[in-house]
């Protein structure tokens, strides 16, 4: 099987999140696309991270019915920060009868000489690069597709600033993951 791997905080996944998800599931070659919610992003802050189990049950929450798209804990057990060469090398050896390729925006992939072993990650794996306002790709390298998927300009940013305010984050987050971040008072400080 051909699974796409969707790396993030997810803090909290959002609508953003799940049309890429969708998208690359249904207009591509990849069977499944795993979210794989990172404990800890090297390259940011961890004072605002949610605890990573309550960020992956958000994720169930989220994708609960839709058959292409699996939350993964893998990084749970991994060493922190959450380098996603490891990650790779690590899926890679326990699932051997399955590929993995990697899905993300041309803006991680345009910072992407700041991740560890880049140059190892390009070579050994196929990328899926959703272009992202302002991140033009004008030539794609060997084993990169570039995806042109709807764009949504909400990130986990605005949804915990909209909590911290008292805003509605009705429609930015599907029902069941409002609920659970209501119901748990989670982001409120
Ligand atoms: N609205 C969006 N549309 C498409 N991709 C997105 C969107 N928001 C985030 N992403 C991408 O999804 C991946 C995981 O996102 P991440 O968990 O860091 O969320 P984020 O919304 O960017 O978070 P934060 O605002 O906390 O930095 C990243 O590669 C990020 O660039
Ligand atoms: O491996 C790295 O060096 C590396 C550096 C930055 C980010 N990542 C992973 O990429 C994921 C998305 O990152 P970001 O910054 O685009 O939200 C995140 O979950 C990280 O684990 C990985």
């Amino acid at each position: 099987m051909k699974i796409g791997l969707y790396f993030g905080s997810f803090n909290p996944i959002h609508i953003g999140h799940l049309i890429i998800g969708s998208f690359v599931a249904n207009n591509t070659d990849v069977d499944q696309v795993w979210f794989v919610v990172s404990p800890h992003n090297p390259l940011k802050k961890s004072s605002t991270l949610l605890n990573e189990y309550h960020r992956l049950h958000l994720v169930q929450l989220a994708i609960e019915s839709d058959e292409q798209l699996k939350a993964s804990n893998i990084e749970f057990k991994l060493p922190r920060p959450s380098y996603t060469i490891d990650t790779l090398t690590y899926l890679t050896e326990k699932y051997p009868e399955n590929e993995f390729v990697v899905i993300m925006g041309s803006d991680s992939y345009q910072n992407l000489q700041k991740w560890k072993n880049y140059e190892i990650l390009k070579k050994r794996f196929f990328f899926h690069v959703y272009l992202r306002p302002g991140f033009e790709i004008t030539a794609a390298p060997e084993r990169v597709n570039v995806l042109k998927a709807p764009q949504l300009e909400i990130s986990s940013t605005l949804i915990r600033e909209s909590i911290r305010e008292g805003k509605s984050i009705r429609y930015l987050v599907p029902e069941a993951v409002q609920e659970e971040i209501e119901r748990s008072n989670y982001y409120r400080l």
